[in-house]
């Protein structure tokens, strides 16, 4: 399993985090990455763990004042990067654009759909990885995958009718280990979270407890 720490803009220490969950993935051999703001992904990368992007506009080099470039996301030390989510919604040509500039810059992607649905069509642009977070769940205390194991089921049958190389991930109020366990017995390859880990008092318990399953 593939966890993927998003700390959208929460006011928490990305260097505190990055740093336990650099030696949390070291100690129990589990693949964990972190999501930080742009503006921090230099520092977080230099911490050693796997960073990604929450975000990489469809634009080449040029004239894009405000954009999110994805060469320059990874020339700070990104490797991967989030595209679209509920809470930062693109079009669906943007999507495409977003995840074609990525690979360009050479970014594994993960793109966000809040429905099974949705996941099927954005498998049909050739990611690496989707994740289903239904909306109403982000940032509760109920996990996705005990409120709604459907469709997390229902999302991993529609990615892998369309392409069954495109990994299927779920989030939405995930906490646990016994959350992430549950995840895997779904067909969840991965499993992205934010408020778990972003808002825990002791973000290294936490992650500590997200890989106890596994
Ligand atoms: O939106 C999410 C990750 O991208 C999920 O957020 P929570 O883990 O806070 O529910």
């Amino acid at each position: 399993m593939f966890i993927l720490v998003n700390l959208k803009a929460y006011p928490c220490d990305p260097i505190e985090v990055a740093t336990a969950a650099r030696d949390v993935a070291e100690e129990s051999g589990v693949r964990i990455a972190v999501s930080p703001q742009a503006a921090d992904i230099s520092r977080v990368a230099d911490t050693g763990v796997e960073t990604w992007a929450q975000h990489v506009d469809p634009n080449d080099y040029g004239s894009h004042t405000g954009s999110t470039l994805a060469e320059a996301v990874a020339e700070a030390g990104a490797v991967g990067t989030l595209i679209n989510h509920s809470e930062n919604r693109l079009k669906l040509a943007d999507i495409d654009g977003s995840i074609q500039a990525a690979e360009r810059a050479g970014l594994e992607t993960c793109v966000c759909g809040n429905n099974p649905g949705q996941i099927g069509a954005v498998a049909a642009l050739g990611p690496d990885s989707v994740a289903v977070e239904p909306p109403e769940l982000i940032g509760g205390d109920v996990s996705v995958a005990t409120a709604d194991p459907g469709i997390v089921t229902d999302a991993v049958d529609s990615a892998a009718n369309v392409d069954e190389d495109v990994d299927v991930y779920c989030g939405a109020g995930i906490s646990t280990g016994d959350d992430v366990v549950t995840a895997e017995e779904l067909g969840a390859s991965g499993i992205l979270l934010a408020s778990g880990v972003a808002k825990a008092d002791d973000p290294r318990a936490a992650l500590e407890d997200l890989v106890s399953g596994l």
